[in-house]
């Protein structure tokens, strides 16, 4: 029986609520904005321990590597006076031994957090992804929620070594060397602070432009897999059609995007790395012209001025890493901002995996089904769908659904599935709303054949069980049966463990249809949706599944849209829609008589039974035979 639990849908509350591409492009550089800072340590939040210990012994392998000129001096100074500088030298080599070793330890332990902030990611995304709200899978392309997954978690490995840590290591580093080189003279120390300022000034405009190309960027790389996404699922149509030049192009559009934007990324990014070295050139002229008038006049000695020479260059690595630091900051915020967006979709609760009935089961109740003056939309700006539609489907029994082409057949299915939230009215399964009801409850108690009857790559067996990892033999064996599967599975090389290909290409389009029929019967649905699964099938094969579907109404609630009359005359309901309303409800016989529409579909598609096709037949041929 189904429980009542409010269903509270996971929300995930965005910390800004402006899009990123607002947020990307109001002018400040990411490393800059709260918002960014917030974004980043959420992720890296969780692995903060490994963080402090990589950063901490990296820096430590910088701070060992930061005493080599003092004791570089005093080999100098040592050399000067003559004194003996073997000891010097052997502490210079263990300190450059040791400076080596402890900052390659601190860099294996970091990237080994960027691979674990990836992976955490990656599953995180992977459970919003797969418990998705269907409304909100109309929001953003199956190719570039794939290109979120991959391309953009995988661009977040920099977020740790380079973006974070860096800033961090490159600060302290750079605060340390400005305070030695003060130590060794405060006139050089502001020759060279008011060089590098000027540099960094200039660097920190180009940032803004290079987080927006970097985003621009990675949408190119999502176009291009939402173009192949669309040309693989639907491969044989493109072939078909002569169509590989024209998919070929759109998704190369997508690659010259990703192209000409990464160009300006490499563009910025080879602009900044000239800029420092002609910054550090500018800074030794200068330093080498006031400290060589220094020297010369006895204000400081020559050994200093060579410690501090050596100091200058000590400033290129943490520069360096600051700037890269900035501009992988911003690029790792432009792909974070595109995975927050995806973490942003609203999701179902996640429901637990549903048990498997055993042969043993007793026969579930059906369920009865009714809707109360539902209209409804899909989001956007689309027409409204229903406008107001009720019926009644008692428990147990079939019922067709017909109408025209758009009239709103699926989507009754899509609300009693809730995939959708009807803008007002009510949906009741067994008098209850089924908003009221648990998520994973509901869906359990229906078995639901989509119109295309899609099936999975895998074996048979594989898409028989979806989401029910434990099925008794006994269980396949009676599903099999029932959806006529046997002879297919007998006649397979490895019965119900053969591969069906990508998307079950390998079946034929009834058979497709009959491994969907067998798994939705698999579950013991209390009620059944059928759409248009008959479509495909042979009229042998309907016949089949049609007795099976009148064996089940006993135990199971059927529901069908069709449109073949075989399918239909043999329902004990039929509902006619027609433009998002319910025109008539009766059975085959009442509608035939009663309603104009019916008739005219019965009619035009060819859904009259054999015996008054050939009564029309015949009628045409006196018609025609008449003629002079
Ligand atoms: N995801 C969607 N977003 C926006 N509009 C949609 C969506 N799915 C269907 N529609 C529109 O809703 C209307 C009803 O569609 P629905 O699939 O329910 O019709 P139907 O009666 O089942 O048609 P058919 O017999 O051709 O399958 C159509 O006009 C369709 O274009």
């Amino acid at each position: 029986m189904l429980g009542t639990a409010p269903d509270t849908a996971r929300e995930t509350d965005p910390p800004d609520e402006r899009e990123p591409e607002e947020r990307a492009e109001s002018g400040r550089p990411a490393i800059l904005r709260p918002d960014a800072w917030r974004d980043m340590l959420r992720y890296l939040r969780p692995q903060r321990r490994l963080i402090l210990l990589g950063g901490g012994l990296s820096l430590l392998g910088g701070f060992s590597g930061l005493i080599q000129p003092v004791i570089a001096k005093s080999v100098v100074e040592n050399l000067e006076s003559r004194s003996p500088v073997m000891a010097a030298l052997i502490a210079l080599t263990a300190l450059v031994l040791v400076s080596a070793v402890v900052g390659a330890i601190g860099t294996f332990i970091l990237m080994r957090v960027s691979e674990s902030v990836v992976l955490s990611t990656r599953r995180e995304v992977i459970r919003r992804v797969l418990w998705l709200r269907v409304a909100e899978t109309d929001k953003i392309p199956p190719g570039d929620l794939m290109s979120r997954a991959t391309a953009d978690t995988t661009l977040m490995r920099s977020a740790v070594t380079t973006a974070i840590v860096e800033t961090v290591n490159g600060s302290v580093m750079l605060v340390a060397i400005l305070v030695l080189m003060g130590v060794m003279d405060w006139v050089l120390l502001l020759t060279t602070l008011a060089v590098v300022l000027l540099g960094g000034i200039l660097v920190a405009t180009g940032l803004p432009q290079l987080e927006s190309a970097a985003r621009r960027a990675q949408e190119g790389v999502a176009e291009l897999s939402t173009a192949l996404e669309r040309a693989l699922g639907t491969f044989r149509t493109i072939k078909a059609s002569g169509a590989e030049n024209s998919e070929a192009e759109i998704a190369e559009r997508g690659a010259r995007r990703a192209w000409r934007h990464s160009l300006k990324v490499a563009r910025l990014d080879s602009l900044v790395g000239a800029f420092i070295t002609v910054t550090i050139q500018v800074a030794f002229l200068a330093v080498l012209g006031v400290g060589g008038a220094r020297v010369a006049s006895g204000a400081m000695s020559l050994g200093s001025l060579i410690a501090f020479l050596l100091y200058l260059f000590y400033l290129v690595p943490p520069l360096g890493a600051l700037v890269t630091a900035m501009i992988r900051f911003n690029v790792v915020a432009a792909a974070m901002s595109r995975v927050s967006e995806l973490l942003r979709l609203r999701t179902e609760p996640e429901s637990a995996p549903r048990p498997a009935p055993a042969p043993s089961d007793r026969a579930p109740a059906p369920a009865s089904l009714s809707f109360h003056d539902v209209v409804f939309r899909y989001p956007g700006d689309g027409p409204v769908v229903h406008h107001g539609i009720s019926f009644e489907i008692p428990a147990a029994g079939m019922t067709a659904f017909v109408g025209p082409s758009g009239a709103g057949k699926s989507t009754v299915f899509s609300l009693i599935e809730r995939f959708y939230e009807p803008q007002s009215g009510t949906v009741l399964l067994d008098g209850r709303d089924v908003h009221e009801l648990d998520l994973g409850e509901l869906r359990a108690a229906i078995g639901y054949v989509e119109q295309d009857a899609p099936v999975l790559a895998g074996t048979i067996r594989d898409n028989l069980c979806i989401g029910m990892p434990y099925v008794e033999e006994d269980e396949l064996r009676r599903v099999v049966d029932q959806a006529r599967l046997g002879e297919l599975v007998a006649r397979l090389p490895h019965g119900l463990d053969t591969e069906v290909g990508h998307r079950g290409t390998k079946l034929s389009g009834g058979e497709r249809q009959r491994v969907a029929v067998a798994r939705a019967l698999l579950r013991r649905p209390r009620l059944l949706l059928l759409d248009e699964v008959t479509s495909q099938l042979d009229a042998r094969n309907e016949n089949a599944l049609r007795e099976v579907i009148t064996g089940i109404t006993a135990e199971t609630t059927v529901v069908v849209v069709a449109h073949r009359l075989s399918t239909v005359s043999m329902a004990d309901r039929i509902v006619v829609m027609d433009g998002g309303r319910i025109r008539a409800v009766g059975t085959h016989e009442e509608l035939l008589s009663e309603d104009a529409l019916y008739r005219e579909l019965a009619a035009t598609q060819m859904l009259l039974p054999v015996s008054e096709l050939e009564a029309s037949a015949a009628r045409i041929g006196d018609t025609l035979g008449e003629r002079p």
